[in-house]
C-alpha cells in the first residue's frame, strides 16, 4: 500500500497564478537598436534565448518546492485559482461577522484539526479562509467529506500547497488576514522513515513558505502553527513542560517539528512576526486521522484483525497523554485570541514581538491496551491483542504533558477524558462508516 504512495505525498502544484506582470515588450528593446542590424540580431537571439531558457525553467515539474512527481500531478489535477468569482468566494469566506472578531487563513482546512478549529471559528463569527492541498496521505475521501462540512458552515477551502508562495502571496493580496493558524503539515510518527522527504517538504519548506508570505503582508499576521509532542523525544524529566529539553528527537518527524520552532524564532527575530507554536499531545475524536492508533484499532476490531500494542524494553507500558479535540480546538481559539501583534509590515520589523510555545495535553497519560480496553467495551468486540515489543521507528515510550504555562497564558483547561472522548469517537465512526459493524472482513471502508 505504501508503494502507492507519492514521494511527497499529493503536492498538488497549482496553476501559474493568473495575474499579470508588466515587462517591456521584447521590440521596445530591439528598436532602440534599429540602426545596427548585426547588434540587433544578436539582441533578438540572446533574449530568445533567455525567454526559453526561462520557459524551461518555469514550466519545468521540477523547479524548486516540487518534485518530480508533483509537477507530473499539477498537469492532470490542477486546481485553477485566481479571477473575479474565485476572489469573490475568498473574501466572502473570509469575512468577519461579529464586531471585534478575527480573520483567519486555516491551512490543513480540511486536515482533522484544520476542519474542527475553522467551523469553530466560523461559528463564532470570525472569517475563516480554508487551504488544503487534499493529498492521499490518508483517504482523501475523508478530506472531501470534511470539505463538504466546512462548505456548509460557510468556509471556503481553496486547493493548493502551502509551497505555492505565489498563491499564498495572491491570498493576502485579496484578504488582509489578521492571523494565520498553519496546521498544514505532514503528519505521523513512522511513517517518516518510509518517505522522508514528504516531512522536509511540508513541515520545514512548507512552514518557510507560509512564513515567508506572513512576512511580506501587509498588515502582517499573528502566526499560530502546530508543533508536536513528539519534540519531546528521549527527554525523560515527566510531565514535559515548555522549559525542558527538546534537542534529542526519536524521528524525523519530531525533527522537522523542532526545525519549525527554531525557523519560527528567525521570523520573530528578523521580521517582528508573532509566532505561538503549539505542541499537541496526540490529538483524537470524532473526523480523526485514520492513520493513529486509535482510529485503526476501531476499523481492525469491528473487523476482528489482530492488532499490535507495542510495549517497551522489559514489558514496560507504552502510553499516550491522549487529547481530545474539543480542548485542542479550545486551546488554538485562546492562542489566536492571545498571540499578540506582529510589528513588521512589508517585510521590515518595527518592534518585538511575542515567540510562544504551549504544551496542549490533557495531563493524564493512558497506557495504549487500556485504550484498547476501552474500545473493546464500547464496540463490544473483543480485540484479537498481539502485544509486540515496540519498534525503534520513531515511538517514544509515553508522553505526558505539564499544561501550566498554557494553563496560565490561555486560559486552557481540558475537560475531556479518554472514555468520554472516545465514546463520542465511537458514535462518529460507526455513523460515518455505517457498515463497518456488520460486514465483517471489509476493511475497504478505509
Ligand atoms: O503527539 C504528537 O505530536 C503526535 O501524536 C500522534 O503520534 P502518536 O502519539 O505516535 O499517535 P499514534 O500513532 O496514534 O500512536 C498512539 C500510541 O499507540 C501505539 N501504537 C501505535 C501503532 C500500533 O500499531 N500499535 C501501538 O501500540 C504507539 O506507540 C503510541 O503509543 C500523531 O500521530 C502525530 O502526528 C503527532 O502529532
Amino acid at each position: 500500500m505504501m508503494d502507492n504512495l507519492p514521494s511527497t505525498p499529493g503536492k498538488f502544484k497549482v496553476d501559474k497564478p493568473q495575474y499579470h506582470h508588466h515587462h517591456h515588450h521584447p521590440r521596445q528593446l530591439i528598436l532602440r537598436w534599429h540602426h545596427s542590424p548585426l547588434l540587433s540580431k544578436l539582441v533578438v537571439w540572446s533574449i530568445l534565448a533567455i525567454a526559453s531558457l526561462l520557459a524551461f525553467f518555469l514550466l519545468s515539474p521540477t523547479t524548486p518546492n516540487s518534485s518530480s512527481t508533483s509537477g507530473r500531478r499539477s498537469l492532470r489535477n490542477a486546481a485553477p485559482w485566481g479571477g473575479p468569482a474565485w476572489e469573490k468566494r475568498v473574501r466572502s469566506s473570509a469575512r468577519v461577522r461579529r464586531p471585534g472578531g478575527i480573520s483567519v487563513l486555516v491551512t490543513g482546512a480540511a486536515g482533522f484539526v484544520g476542519t474542527h478549529v475553522s467551523t469553530a471559528l466560523k461559528r463564532r463569527g470570525d472569517g475563516v479562509l480554508g487551504l488544503d492541498n487534499f493529498n492521499d496521505y490518508y483517504d482523501p475521501s475523508l478530506k472531501r467529506a470534511r470539505q463538504a462540512l466546512l462548505s456548509r458552515a460557510g468556509v471556503f477551502v481553496v486547493e493548493g500547497d502551502v509551497n505555492d508562495g505565489p498563491l499564498l502571496h495572491k491570498l493576502f493580496d485579496v484578504v488582509p488576514f489578521t492571523h494565520v493558524m498553519h496546521l498544514a503539515a505532514q503528519a505521523g510518527v513512522r511513517y517518516a522513515m518510509t518517505n522522508p522527504s514528504s516531512y522536509v517538504h511540508s513541515n520545514v519548506a512548507g512552514l518557510v513558505s507560509v512564513l515567508e508570505a506572513a512576512k511580506s503582508a501587509d498588515p502582517q499576521p499573528a502566526v499560530v502553527w502546530a508543533s508536536s509532542s513528539s519534540v519531546y523525544g528521549l527527554n525523560s524529566h515527566v510531565p514535559f513542560s515548555e522549559v525542558d529539553r527538546t534537542d534529542r528527537p526519536a524521528s524525523l518527524y519530531a525533527a522537522t517539528k523542532k526545525a519549525g520552532e527554531e525557523i519560527a524564532h528567525v521570523y520573530n527575530h528578523i521580521y517582528g512576526l508573532a509566532i505561538t507554536g503549539l505542541r499537541f499531545f496526540t490529538v483524537y475524536g470524532p473526523w480523526g486521522r485514520p492513520d493513529m492508533a486509535y482510529f485503526f484499532f476501531t476499523r481492525d476490531i469491528l473487523c476482528s484483525k489482530p492488532i499490535s500494542i507495542f510495549e517497551g524494553p522489559n514489558h514496560a507500558t507504552v502510553a499516550r497523554d491522549f487529547t481530545y479535540i474539543d480542548d485542542i480546538v479550545s486551546g488554538c481559539l485562546a492562542s489566536l485570541d492571545n498571540a499578540g501583534k506582529s510589528t513588521g509590515s512589508g517585510g521590515k520589523k518595527r518592534g518585538s514581538a511575542p515567540l510562544r510555545v504551549y504544551n496542549l495535553g490533557n495531563t493524564s497519560p493512558v497506557s495504549v491496551s487500556h485504550l484498547v480496553s476501552i474500545l473493546e467495551q464500547l464496540l463490544k468486540v473483543k480485540a484479537v491483542r498481539n502485544v509486540v515489543k515496540m519498534p525503534r521507528n520513531g515511538d517514544v515510550q509515553f508522553t505526558h504533558a505539564n499544561i501550566s504555562l498554557a494553563q496560565r497564558g490561555l486560559g486552557y483547561h481540558p475537560t475531556t477524558d479518554l472514555n468520554t472522548g472516545l465514546k463520542k469517537f465511537v458514535r462518529w465512526y460507526l455513523d460515518y462508516y455505517p457498515t463497518s459493524s456488520s460486514k465483517k472482513g471489509s476493511s475497504s471502508a478505509i
